[in-house]
Parts: C-alpha cells; sequence; structure tokens
C-alpha cells in the first residue's frame, strides 16, 4: 500500500502543494494531468529519490524516513519514459545489475529472467542486445522486467508508454493490465492519455498546478467532475471516430 500525506515541494516555485493520496494493495491509480503539474516529481519523492519539503510517505505501513529508505525502495520497481537502460549494457545485463550485486546466483537470475520473458511476451532472444538495437516497444518490455526482477510489491510508472507507437502501445496497455492484474501489484501510474488512464487504472487521480484535484473512477470524474477544470480536461482528449 501507498499513502502520501500533505506532500508538499518547492524549487524556484511551489511543485506540489499538499498532495495526499492512497493506493490500496493490489489496485492501480493512474496520475494524470497537464505537462509540468507535478506528476514526476510526486512519483520520484514516493520512490525516495527527492526529498520532500513536507509531509510524509507511508510504503506499506511504514513511514519513510532516511534511515529506512534504501529498504523500502527495494519494495518499489520503477519504469520511466525513455526506460533508463544503460546503454552500454545489454539487455540481460541491465536486469541482473541488481541481482548480481545481490549475489544471486546465475541459475537464480535465468530462472527468474525465464519467467519475466514469458510474462512480458519478451523474446529471450532479444536478451544479448544492447539497448540501441531494441525498438522502443522492447525496450520498454525490458524496463519492466528489469523492475519486477525483485518481485516489489510496488511499481511506479512514469508514463512507460509515453514514447511508443500506437499499435505497440495498444499492445502493451493489454499486457500491463494482466500483469498487473496476474501479480496482484500496487501501482501508480503516470500517462497522459486519459483513455489509457481508465483502461489501466482502479482510479484516476487529476493533478494540476502540484495539487490532486479529483479522485476517482472515469465515470465520477466524467459524470461528476469537480471542477470547470476537470471538464475541460475530459472534454479536450480527441476521439478519433469525431471526424468520421
Ligand atoms: N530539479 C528541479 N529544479 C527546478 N525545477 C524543477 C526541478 N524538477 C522539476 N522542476 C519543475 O517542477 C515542475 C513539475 O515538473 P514535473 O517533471 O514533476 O512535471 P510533470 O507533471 O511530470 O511534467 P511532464 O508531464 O511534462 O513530464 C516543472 O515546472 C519543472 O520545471
Amino acid at each position: 500500500m501507498i499513502q502520501t500525506r500533505y506532500i508538499s515541494k518547492s524549487y524556484d516555485q511551489k511543485v506540489l502543494d499538499d498532495v495526499s493520496l492512497s493506493i490500496e494493495k493490489g489496485k492501480t491509480v493512474s496520475l494524470i494531468g497537464p505537462s509540468g503539474c507535478g506528476k514526476s516529481t510526486f512519483l520520484r519523492i514516493i520512490m525516495g529519490l527527492i526529498q520532500p519539503d513536507s509531509g510524509e510517505i507511508q510504503i506499506d505501513g511504514k513511514v519513510m524516513a532516511s534511515k529506512n529508505a534504501l529498504a523500502l525502495r527495494r519494495k518499489m520497481g520503477y519504469v520511466i519514459q525513455s526506460g533508463g537502460l544503460f546503454p552500454h549494457l545489454t539487455a540481460r545485463e541491465n536486469l541482473t545489475l541488481v541481482t548480481h550485486y545481490l549475489g544471486w546466483d546465475k541459475a537464480k537470475e535465468n530462472e527468474r529472467i525465464q519467467e519475466l520473458s514469458e510474462l512480458t511476451n519478451m523474446n529471450p532472444s532479444m536478451l544479448n542486445r544492447k539497448p540501441e538495437n531494441l525498438s522502443g516497444g522492447q525496450a520498454q518490455r525490458i524496463s519492466l522486467m528489469r523492475a519486477l526482477m525483485l518481485d516489489p510489491p510496488i511499481l511506479l510508472m512514469d508514463e512507460p508508454l509515453g514514447s511508443i507507437d500506437p499499435l505497440v502501445r495498444y499492445e502493451l496497455q493489454n499486457d500491463l493490465r494482466s500483469i498487473f492484474r496476474e501479480l496482484n501489484k500496487t501501482v501508480l501510474l503516470v500517462t497522459h492519455d486519459l483513455g489509457e488512464a481508465a483502461f489501466l487504472g482502479d482510479e484516476i487521480a487529476l493533478m494540476k498546478a502540484g495539487e490532486i484535484i479529483q479522485t476517482g473512477s472515469i465515470k465520477e470524474i466524467i459524470e461528476h467532475p469537480a471542477n470547470e477544470f476537470v471538464k475541460q480536461f475530459v472534454q479536450a482528449q480527441r476521439s478519433p471516430l469525431e471526424e468520421y
């Protein structure tokens, strides 16, 4: 479970303003909002990569503090839009970077990679390639496998499908949804796309200028928008069928 209470962060200006959000174990929340509203900063704060100015984060009931930040980070897999794979390492080396450090033997690593290749529909023959020789979709499957290597209960995903073409994106959305459900992960996923947010999320949290304006199901957000901004945000999603 993830729980944040009154998280605030400023740089030159306020980026997050008293952000409180709860994600129950096994549920997915899609975080959506305009560019620059603070979504990535919020994820990085939950991941323990950035210190908030104030507020509290609880991961599975434990309050995050400097002494347990590393242990709590191990409970979270993190996937970013660009994949974040190390370019000089092969896909397999990217996957085993942390397990190697933790002293896993080769057989255990191979078994886990085999399991995750099946789960993510990754062709194992790609694992000896460097990231530059993988397509965007393949690289994101590797990033997802890397995030899942230690079987963390939580996944934080920052626009994981942002730079993927529509057909592969559609396929990956289906795969992600079944992976989240099959593995019962607690997921916070950032996206710009309301359709994707609704498809993948049990709930949607809509953010504007560092504040969460509304949290709820897609039905609640469409039928009972909290304010004019939410209404406009929903209306601003263009369907290709509009022009048909
Ligand atoms: N290290 C930093 N120093 C100064 N300002 C920062 C820093 N990191 C983020 N910001 C600012 O904080 C605001 C929120 O950035 P953030 O990346 O969290 O937004 P976002 O909602 O994820 O945007 P996008 O959807 O475009 O990725 C932006 O105005 C950004 O310029």
